[in-house]
């Protein structure tokens, strides 16, 4: 199976400070994996310098095997961000016929539909975003990111503000689609995430710290949940 990501030797600093220090990590076609971490660890900061939004210190990303940034490839990605770029005076239909229009998709209303009706905002859509609580927004922009089935889905922290039973159905089409051999990349704080996906790669510090499926890493640690994993993990990793 090819890698769809790979990241090799990836550095980087802010104001002195290392933030990620020599990351290397591949993501083959076709899997769900979980980047799973504290607050500031360096989630992000991985997902910025794979998609090639922010410039490495020292190493290179690729993406479906080609350096990264490139525009081809980034035509071939869902990314959700971490904090939204919505148009707030448009309502939520025109933004998700703008970014379906950006991305060359055809048949645009049917669509629409469908990414409203699985994060549940088809009533809204009529309504301007501005006029949205944060958890719509986050909605919609995951809606966005899931315009056209694309091959690579990369999310950060989508269903921050969610609650259980939406989270559920998110999950559901998170599944979906993997059954359809995309592949998703995803980034949670929460740790029952983390037990759903096929591999979980702990950051800490930076540092990849463990990095297998969820039931191997909890054998391995001899614990029954993936937050034990992170917290024996952490502890051996010298904090
Ligand atoms: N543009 C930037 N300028 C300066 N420091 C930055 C910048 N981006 C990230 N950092 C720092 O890098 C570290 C890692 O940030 P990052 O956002 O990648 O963490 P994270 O694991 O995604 O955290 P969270 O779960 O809170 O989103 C943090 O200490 C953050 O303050």
């Amino acid at each position: 199976m090819s890698d769809v990501l790979e990241l090799q030797q990836i550095t980087k600093s802010y104001g002195g400070r290392t933030v990620l220090d020599a990351v290397n990590l591949k993501l083959p076609a076709g899997e769900l994996m979980g980047l799973i971490g504290p607050s500031g660890s360096g989630k992000s900061t991985v997902i910025k310098l794979a998609l090639g939004m922010a410039q490495a210190d020292a190493g290179v990303a690729h993406i479906f095997d080609i350096q990264m940034p490139d525009r081809q490839a980034l035509g071939k990605i869902g990314y959700m961000a971490q904090s939204d770029a919505l148009y707030e005076a448009l309502s939520g239909y025109d933004n998700l016929k703008f970014f379906a229009q950006m991305r060359d998709i055809r048949v645009v209303d049917e669509e629409i539909n469908r990414v409203a009706t699985i994060v549940n905002l088809t009533d809204a859509l009529d309504q301007q975003v501005k006029g949205y609580s944060g958890g719509m927004k986050r909605r919609l922009s995951l809606a966005i990111a899931f315009l056209g089935e694309p091959e690579f889905l990369i999310l950060d922290e989508p269903t921050v503000g969610i609650d259980p039973a939406l989270r559920r159905q998110i999950w559901d089409e998170l599944r979906r689609q993997q059954a359809q051999q995309k592949t998703i990349l995803i980034t949670t704080h929460v740790m029952d995430e983390a037990e759903k996906v096929d591999r979980v790669v702990l950051l800490f510090d930076g540092c990849i710290i463990a990095d297998d499926s969820p039931a191997a890493l909890k054998a391995r640690y001899d614990v029954s949940t993936v937050e034990q994993v992170f917290l024996k993990a952490e502890v051996e990793a010298g904090k």
